[in-house]
């Protein structure tokens, strides 16, 4: 079992990383000082499956959750849906001291995140993050959010779990589509944090493809150990922060015009970090060989690398709802070499534009 530490003063807490983590669980409840009643979150397809065995484990800890599940899919980030989760708690009796898992991929934890963080304004927060994109990222760091018509997350807080549990025996059941989903995310810690980790993603495709426990573990605990670092320098992305939102400017356009259906957020974040890259290149910022270093591990970690569906004018419109975008100027992170990243928010439009042009299926 690795465990990583996000050092936040009095919000720090750890993230356990393993295989079959009951026993970590049960022992965090036992010590922990909740109120009894409890409710775990959790989507139509990860609630058949490991709904009873996170109920059983509470209750020999001493709690007495309730599994409410929602949806499956990117539309149950929403207000509708956290107005129902608002009733449930109500109608449980949670109170101050009850605490709400997450147990799900990131649209459970970004939910259920933001209904504890809201709710009789804020109560104890457990992410059980069950995708990989949930484990190397959406579970740490607590941004909580859900979406909006105009946008994504733009309706949310800064919230911090109690702990995270990573079960890497719950990766079994994950479909292929999603594992590839998560490597979105890990390419993009190695892109602007450690070019040995890029490195190592791109000389051991198959293992990391096939989630070989070695691989999986280390690229599981080096994306967590990125992130914390990062996040416990810079909690609410007042600077640093922002690099953690490499490739997503163009991958939040993507989402939002494919109606949040077509791309899983990791494959628009694909998409978003090799126009970002591509952006990098045309400003003399990146060789063109580290560009083509991005396109081809973006190919062969089987992520696509153009879109379906958008238009240039539709998501240069967009990039102007982007969290990053200030009085108008829409800051750009940007590479400066595999490993590194720069903030610039004097991009012209007509370089935006023609990476956008590039990232589009015509
Ligand atoms: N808060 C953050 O910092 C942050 C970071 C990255 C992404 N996100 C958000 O996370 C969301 C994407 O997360 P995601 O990719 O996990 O999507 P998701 O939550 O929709 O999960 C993907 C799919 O896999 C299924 N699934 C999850 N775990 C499973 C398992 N163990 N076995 C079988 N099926 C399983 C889910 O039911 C779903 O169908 C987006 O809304 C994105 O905006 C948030
Ligand atoms: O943790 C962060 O900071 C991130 O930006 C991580 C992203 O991968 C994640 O998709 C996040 O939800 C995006 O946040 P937003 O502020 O751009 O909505
Ligand atoms: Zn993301």
């Amino acid at each position: 079992m690795r465990e990583v530490r996000v050092e936040l003063g009095e919000k720090s807490y750890s993230i356990y990383i393993g295989y079959g983590l009951e026993g970590e669980l049960r022992s965090f409840v036992q010590t922990a000082s909740f109120s009894k009643k409890a409710m775990v979150v959790t989507d139509t397809n990860v609630g058949p499956l490991y709904g009873a065995k996170i109920q059983t484990i509470l209750r020999e800890a001493g709690l007495e959750a309730a599994v409410v599940t929602v949806p499956a899919g990117e539309s149950s980030k929403s207000l509708a849906v956290a107005e129902d989760l608002y009733t449930k708690a109500i109608e449980l009796g949670l109170d101050r001291k009850s605490p709400i898992f997450a147990l799900g991929g990131g649209v459970v934890g970004d939910l259920a995140g933001f209904i504890a963080a809201t709710y009789m304004r804020g109560v104890p927060f457990v992410q059980l993050p069950t995708s990989l994109l949930a484990q190397v990222d959406s579970s740490v760091g607590g941004k909580v959010a859900v979406n909006h018509k105009l946008g994504k997350n733009l309706i949310g807080a800064f919230y911090q779990p109690k702990a995270v549990f990573m079960d890497l025996e719950l990766m079994k059941t994950l479909p292929k589509r999603e594992i590839y989903t998560g490597l979105g995310e890990i390419i993009k810690y190695g892109i602007i944090y450690d070019r040995e980790f890029f490195a190592f993603l791109e000389q051991n495709q198959q293992v990391v493809l096939d989630l070989e426990p070695e691989a999986a573990t280390h690229m599981i605990a080096r994306s967590c150990e990125i992130k914390a670092a990062v996040v416990s320098q810079d909690e609410q992305e007042a600077g640093l922060r922002r690099i953690l939102n490499f490739g997503h400017t163009m991958a939040h356009a993507i989402e939002k015009e494919t109606g949040y259906t077509r791309y899983n957020h990791g494959e628009a974040v694909a998409i978003g970090i090799v126009g970002a890259a591509d952006i990098s290149c045309q400003l003399g910022l990146i060789a063109p060989a580290d560009f083509q270093r991005v396109v081809q591990l973006t190919e062969n970690l089987h992520l696509p690398t153009k879109a379906e569906g958008c238009t240039v004018d539709a998501m240069y419109g967009d990039i102007f709802h982007d969290k990053k975008t200030v009085a108008g100027k829409v800051n750009w992170v940007l590479m400066d070499s595999v490993g590194s990243v720069v903030c610039r928010n004097d991009v012209p439009a007509d370089v935006v534009k023609k990476a956008m042009s590039a990232r589009i299926i015509q």
